[in-house]
């Protein structure tokens, strides 16, 4: 859909019983978008990509290995269909499309390969092996309506490849190392989502996958976390204070000095006065509320469940801060907890117990990563609804001025 505005002969406008005030001209919709002017009947018609149409930008960061893979597919299949890389094009693609979103890897914008950030002794993190212009004019212009050339990282070879297309999708999620690190990028953003993983549980996670799926030692493990501590420090972490929501997954105080990293505290940090997104909350929105849900209606074993929400401040700016620690026995039951939190943006009574369940074998299902992770997923649907419906109406609102 594109915009039109007729500019129109005054008398040309009360002959069409046009109500036009001081511009002498309409705003019209039309499903042929056209940027050119032409003269209709007197009038000079001039049609542009309508803001309607335009891309909604979210923004996901995260070190590797910290659940962006797993958030991703949890978020698109809010969206319904599933996601997939783009058709017929390079195997070794990071992008993935479905119906309404695209989703893009960010270390596509990688400006240095494999080789060369070994030659130069920088890390992937490091901003000097990141081009920033590039991801800001690409990022903007998708946003813009225009199809790009994206480059690829090649993960498998380390090597930059040919680009693929990217065209403008309803939502593009924009997820990898940087993506609040530039100000042009991070104001190109409707949304961002920082995962703060702590560092036993990263290291917990590494493991899992390193050690169990690809067959890395657990020194080189590691020496690898060691290696890109300093750069994570400097350039990701930092990135967070410029989120609308992060989860931050700590380990449990359920159980004391606990090492094992399974049972895990979940954080959910929600920012207050974002446009378009309004804080989850439990039982009463703004109280602090520490509540145990085992007993009669939720199956809870050791060491058993509690949620808190309280608000808060984040780097000086206000928080909602809903907490998980512990872990569901049974993800049938997660609609008691559903039941009791409000602002969670479904569609309908029990949505996100139904998310939950038709993913139960996502990593983190049965703890707090799922269940905020699912809940954002709800809350981006609801944020690009609501985008996309206050923009239908600003011109019409304009027209009618
Ligand atoms: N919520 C979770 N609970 C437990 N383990 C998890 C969770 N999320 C991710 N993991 C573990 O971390 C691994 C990496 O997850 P995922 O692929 O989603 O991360 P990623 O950030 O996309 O990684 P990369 O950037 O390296 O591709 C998973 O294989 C799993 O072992
Ligand atoms: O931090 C990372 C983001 O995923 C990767 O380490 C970075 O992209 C470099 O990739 P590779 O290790 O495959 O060369």
């Amino acid at each position: 859909m594109a915009i039109c505005t007729v500019y129109t002969p005054h008398s040309l406008n009360t002959h069409l019983g046009f109500h036009q005030k001081q511009h002498h001209h309409l705003l019209f919709y039309t499903k042929k978008p056209n940027n050119n002017r032409r003269l209709i009947n007197n009038s000079e018609i001039s049609c542009s990509a309508a803001d309607a149409d335009k891309t909604v930008v979210i923004g996901l960061a995260a070190d590797s290995g910290c659940g962006k893979s797993t958030f991703m597919r949890r978020l698109t299949s809010v969206f319904g269909g599933a996601a997939e890389p783009p058709k017929g094009g390079n195997p070794d693609s990071n992008t993935l499309i479905s119906d309404t979103t695209t989703v893009i890897c960010l270390d596509d914008y990688h400006s240095l390969d494999r080789t060369g950030r070994k030659e130069k002794g920088v890390t992937a993190l490091d901003p000097r092996a990141n081009d920033f212009d590039l991801m800001y004019e690409q990022v903007k212009a998708i946003k813009d309506g225009v199809a790009v050339d994206k480059p690829i990282y090649n993960h498998v070879t380390g090597l930059l490849d040919p680009p693929e297309l990217v065209k403008p999708p309803k939502i593009l999620v924009i997820e990898g190392l940087h993506p609040m690190f530039d100000s042009r990028v991070r104001d190109l953003l409707d949304f961002s989502i920082y995962l703060d993983i702590s560092n036993e549980v990263k290291f917990a996670w590494k493991i899992q996958r390193d050690m169990a799926e690809r067959g890395h030692s657990l020194e080189s493990i590691k020496a690898s976390i060691e290696a890109r501590k300093p750069d994570f420090d400097a350039y990701i972490d930092p990135q967070k204070q410029y989120a609308d929501a992060v989860i931050e997954v700590l380990p449990t105080q359920l159980i004391p000095d606990d090492n094992e990293g399974k049972v895990l505290r979940v954080r959910l940090i929600m920012k207050e006065g974002v446009k378009f997104f309004n804080p989850v909350y439990l039982f009463d929105e703004g109280s602090t509320i520490s509540w145990i849900p085992c007993g009669r209606k939720l199956t809870c074993s050791y060491p058993g469940i509690k949620f808190s929400y309280s608000p808060d401040t984040y780097f000086s700016h206000e928080v909602s801060v809903l907490e998980m620690d512990g872990q569901f026995d049974r993800l049938d039951e997660l609609i008691y907890v559903e039941s009791h939190l409000s602002n969670i943006s479904t569609k309908f009574y029990g949505e996100v117990t139904q998310q939950m369940l038709k993913h139960a074998d996502f990593p983190g299902s049965n703890n707090g990563t799922g269940l905020f992770q699912t809940i954002i997923g709800l809350k981006i649907r609801d944020l690009y609804e609501q985008i996309v419906a206050s923009r239908a109406a600003a011109p019409l609102e304009a027209a009618k001025a």
